[in-house]
């Protein structure tokens, strides 16, 4: 399996140097050349198997020769074996016709850890045995953040450097990462919102001096790893329903287009999905872009949904590849011209590649609250209000088929949007323990480039 980039002129590469690069040298993402493709048989075969096993299964494919099987179920049965639920992704029902998949059963209490747990190990069995220092540099609008530090934190040969947009976080979600004082972590709370902290990474990474230098890698969902560990739960949630033979709807909330992205690639190895439906809040890029084709930068309002408080979506482009027919070359163009103009049509070749399969909604907060509502007076399920975003989009899209909501965070996340809708505050799950009386350590600094990477560079170790 080799890798080829978004926009066309870097070279191809394996799954090794995929995961440890992150972003490609021409500034594009990397995807598969080809997608691997599951028979019915096979993903028939993924019933009764455990989430680690069906891991194994689906991402066999992806990492080619890099890794042999058996190192791969090694990996796989040590990542999941650190959340709490057996089922690592548990199908909670709702109704006759809605489920809810459980995404947040690991350390950090979000979906961020069933890919990143796996990252952490895949960094360190892939430094094994040389010199290389790897310089993570990751923008977090909170679940990213705490996610990688916990999959990182501690390990030899990794320094993390994670941008947060200060005060645009929540109470948990900062001290998730600020409260880890292990020596090569290192937490930035930015003057800017999300957008601007992931500018400033892409930065950084297109700076080929520092990016060169100290070895940067990814942790964000531009890092290709973390979108393949992401498609396992759609088979293993499709398959519990029914798959092959019935087909299943998943709606997913969307900030950085990454989630919905590995629904896409599941789609393109065989699963059978009826519908992917990209929820938004009110930042509604996304749904203008599915629905009308119209991918335009508005301002960025704060909503009590701040994962999805975004305008650029990094994985967007790769869609926009993937689904336009894999012209690299022009894609290049598009971007250059959305990032000097901020405004983009899609092609009618992007729009077409991926009707059918993906459709969009805008979920405002009085219809995210009466989805947590209903989730609770329902089946007593207390949710988080990005599933919120979710549930509502999947009540309204009018399918016929079993829908799976993907549920992202746990709701102790964010406990004000949650008491505000249902009357009642989550509690933290023990496993977080006393976060609260911990010390919290971090720096403040400008949203400027300079500022940003004359901080890191002095920190970073030179890669051997
Ligand atoms: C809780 C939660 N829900 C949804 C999202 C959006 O996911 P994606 O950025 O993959 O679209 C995020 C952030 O990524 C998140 O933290
Ligand atoms: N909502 C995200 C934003 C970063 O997304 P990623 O999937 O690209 O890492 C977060 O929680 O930080």
């Amino acid at each position: 399996m080799r890798y080829v980039s978004t926009r066309g002129t870097a070279p191809a590469i394996g799954f090794r140097e995929a995961t440890l690069t992150g972003l490609a040298s021409d500034g594009g993402l990397y995807l598969p050349d080809a997608w691997p493709t599951m028979s019915p048989a096979e993903i028939g075969a993924l019933a009764g198997l455990s989430y680690a096993e069906t891991a194994v299964r689906v991402m066999l494919p992806f990492v080619g020769d890099d890794l042999a099987e058996a190192e791969l179920r090694q990996l796989c049965e040590a990542a999941y074996g650190r959340f709490s639920h057996a089922a690592v992704t548990p199908l909670v029902q709702i109704d006759h016709q809605h489920w809810l998949l459980e995404l947040f059963h690991g350390p950090t209490l979000a979906f961020k850890d069933v890919a990143l747990q796996l990252l952490g190990l895949l960094f360190e069995r892939f430094l094994a045995g040389t010199n290389q220092h790897l310089t993570i540099v990751g923008a977090t609008s909170g679940d990213t953040g705490s996610a990688a530090i916990d999959a990182v934190a501690g390990r030899d040969g990794v320094d993390i450097f994670m941008l947060h947009p200060v005060g645009r976080v929540s109470d948990v979600q900062r001290r998730q990462m600020t409260t880890v004082l292990a020596p090569n972590v290192h937490n930035i709370a930015i003057e800017g919102d999300f957008d601007t902290a992931q500018a400033l990474v892409k930065a950084m990474f297109n700076d080929r001096a520092v990016a060169d230098r100290f070895s940067l890698s990814a942790v964000n969902s531009i890092n290709w790893a973390r979108l393949m560990a992401q498609v396992v739960y759609y088979f293993y949630a499709a398959v519990r329903l029914g798959a092959p033979e019935g087909r299943v709807a998943f709606s997913v909330p969307t900030g950085n287009f990454g989630d919905v992205f590995a629904g896409y690639v599941a789609s393109r190895m065989g699963l059978p999905i009826q519908r992917l439906i990209v929820a938004t809040n009110v930042n509604d890029i996304l749904h203008r872009a599915i629905a009308s084709g119209d991918y335009s930068k508005g301002s960025v309002q704060q909503t009590a949904t701040p994962s999805m408080d975004i305008q650029v979506s990094s994985n967007f482009e790769r869609l926009l590849f993937d689904a336009g027919g894999r012209d690299g070359r022009a894609l290049a163009q598009q971007m250059a011209e959305f990032e000097r103009t901020g405004v983009m049509r899609l092609t009618n070749a992007q729009s077409e590649g991926h009707a059918g399969l993906l459709s969009s909604d805008r979920v405002d907060a009085h219809a995210m609250t009466g989805a947590m509502r209903w989730a609770f007076s329902q089946a007593g399920e207390v949710i988080d209000p990005h599933t919120a975003v979710a549930l509502a989009a999947a009540r309204r899209a009018g399918l016929d088929v079993p829908v799976v909501t993907l549920a992202t965070a746990h709701p102790a996340k964010f406990p004000d949007a949650v008491e505000q809708a249902t009357g009642g505050r989550p509690a933290l799950p023990a496993r977080v323990g006393d976060l609260f009386d911990r010390e919290e350590r971090f720096v403040t600094l400008p949203a400027t480039y300079d500022a940003v990477s004359a901080y890191i560079c002095e920190r970073a170790v030179p890669s051997a």
